[in-house]
C-alpha cells in the first residue's frame, strides 16, 4: 500500500493560539481547509509552503522530510516542490505575464529559453496566450488569477497550495474562474490544498473537506457526509441546518427541558439531530396531544430570507424556522412573542456523536 503524498502533523504555537492539525493528502487529491476567521487555515498553509516553521510535529512530502523540529530538519520555501497561489496573487508588477510564469522554472535552473517556452505553454493552457506580454496592472482580476495559477503550476509542483484563490473576484468572474480552476485541479497529478471560508468553493473544488476551528480539525470527509451530517454549529450554519445534540431513544432524540425531536432513524445513545429551517412548523397555541416534540419558543427575530421569512427562536431549543410570508402574516410574528414549534420526523436526520 502506498501512503499519502503529503503527510503532516502541523503544530504551531503562538501567543494565545495553537494549531494542531493532522493532514494527509493523496496524489491527485484536492483537500479544502474550511473554517471561520482565525481558525488557523492560513497558518497551516504557510507551514506547508515553508513560510512558517513548525513548532512541533512533522511534514513529509513524497517521502521527503520538509520540516521536523525534533531533528532540526527544515527545507527552505524555494527548495520545496510546492506551487502557491496567494489570495492577492502577488504577481511581480514589473514583469510581464510570461516572465512572471517563467520566474519559477528559471529559479529551478531551467535555461531562459526553455523557461519562456514553458511559460508560453502554461499561459496557453490557462487561455491567456494573447496576454503574455502584459504586465499585471493591464490584466483583469480573473486574468491575474489565471497567471497566478499558471505560475504556480509551471514549476510542476508535487504540492499545489491555494489561499482563498477566488476571494478577490466579483461574483460573475468568480463563477467562470471556479470552473476553470476545477479543470486544472482535476488535471493536477500532485496533491492540492485549498484554504477558503466559502463553502461553495470548497464543495465545487475539493474531493475532501477538512473543517478547522480554533486550530483543530473538528470534522473531515467528503462533501456529502459533511453537508448531511454536520458535527459542529459552524458546519451546520454553513450548510443551512439546525443542529442539536441530545440522547436518542428509538425514534426520538431527547434535548433539554423535556423537549424532543422525532426522527425516522432508529438510534440509542448520544446523538446529533439535524433538520432544515423549512421543516419547522410554528403554532400560535400549543397543538393538541402535548407530545414532547412540541416546544415552547420565543420569537427573537424575523428577517427576509429568499422567498421565506427566517424566524430566530429561543427557548429550551434555540432554532431557526423558515415560514412563508402568508404563514408569517397569519401568525402576526413579532419579536418577544410566545409560540410553539414542531418538526416533522421525516425531515430530520439523527446520527451518533461517537463515530
Ligand atoms: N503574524 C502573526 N502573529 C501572531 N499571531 C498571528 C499572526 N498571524 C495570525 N495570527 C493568529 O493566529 C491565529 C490563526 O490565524 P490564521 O490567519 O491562520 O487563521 P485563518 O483561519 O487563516 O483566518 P482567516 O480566515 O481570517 O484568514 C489567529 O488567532 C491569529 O490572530
Amino acid at each position: 500500500m502506498t501512503g499519502p503524498l503529503l503527510d503532516g502533523h502541523l503544530v504551531v504555537d503562538r501567543a494565545g493560539f495553537r494549531l494542531d492539525v493532522r493532514l494527509r493528502v493523496a496524489a491527485g487529491e484536492v483537500v479544502a481547509l474550511l473554517g471561520p476567521n482565525g481558525a488557523g487555515k492560513t497558518t497551516a498553509l504557510r507551514t506547508l509552503a515553508g513560510l512558517h516553521p513548525l513548532t512541533a510535529g512533522w511534514l513529509r512530502l513524497d517521502g521527503v522530510e520538509l520540516d521536523r523540529p525534533a531533528t532540526r530538519s527544515f527545507v527552505r520555501p524555494e527548495r520545496r516542490p510546492v506551487g502557491v497561489v496567494f489570495q492577492d496573487y502577488l504577481l511581480f508588477p514589473h514583469l510581464t505575464a510570461r516572465d512572471n510564469v517563467a520566474f519559477g522554472p528559471r529559479r529551478q535552473g531551467l535555461p531562459r529559453r526553455a523557461a519562456r517556452e514553458r511559460a508560453t505553454d502554461w499561459l496557453g493552457r490557462v487561455g491567456l496566450t494573447a496576454h503574455a506580454g502584459r504586465r499585471p496592472r493591464q490584466l483583469s482580476g480573473g486574468q491575474a488569477q489565471r497567471v497566478a495559477l499558471a505560475r504556480a503550476l509551471a514549476v510542476q509542483p508535487t504540492l499545489l497550495l491555494l489561499d482563498e484563490p477566488l476571494a478577490a473576484l466579483d461574483a460573475r468572474t468568480r463563477l467562470d474562474t471556479r470552473a476553470h480552476l476545477h479543470r486544472h485541479l482535476t488535471d493536477h497529478a500532485g496533491a492540492a490544498v485549498l484554504v477558503t471560508h466559502d463553502p461553495l468553493d470548497a464543495l465545487a473544488l475539493a474531493d475532501r473537506l477538512v473543517i478547522v476551528e480554533d486550530g483543530r480539525v473538528v470534522q473531515e470527509g467528503d462533501a456529502g457526509t459533511v453537508t448531511t451530517r454536520p458535527r459542529t454549529d459552524y458546519v451546520a450554519r454553513l450548510v443551512g441546518l439546525n443542529l442539536h445534540r441530545g440522547r436518542a431513544e428509538g425514534r426520538l432524540v431527547h434535548l433539554a427541558d423535556g423537549c424532543a425531536v422525532p426522527t425516522t432513524d432508529r438510534l440509542d445513545g448520544d446523538a446529533f439531530v439535524v433538520f432544515p429551517p423549512t421543516a419547522v412548523t410554528l403554532h400560535p397555541e400549543r397543538p393538541a396531544g402535548d407530545a414532547p416534540h412540541t416546544w415552547p419558543a420565543t420569537v427573537a427575530g424575523v428577517h427576509r430570507h429568499g422567498d421565506h421569512l427566517r424566524v430566530q427562536l429561543t427557548g429550551p431549543v434555540s432554532t431557526v424556522a423558515d415560514v412563508t410570508p402568508v404563514v408569517a402574516a397569519g401568525l402576526r410574528l413579532l419579536p418577544g412573542q410566545q409560540i410553539w414549534a414542531t418538526v416533522a420526523a421525516d425531515a430530520t436526520r439523527a446520527y451518533p456523536v461517537d463515530h
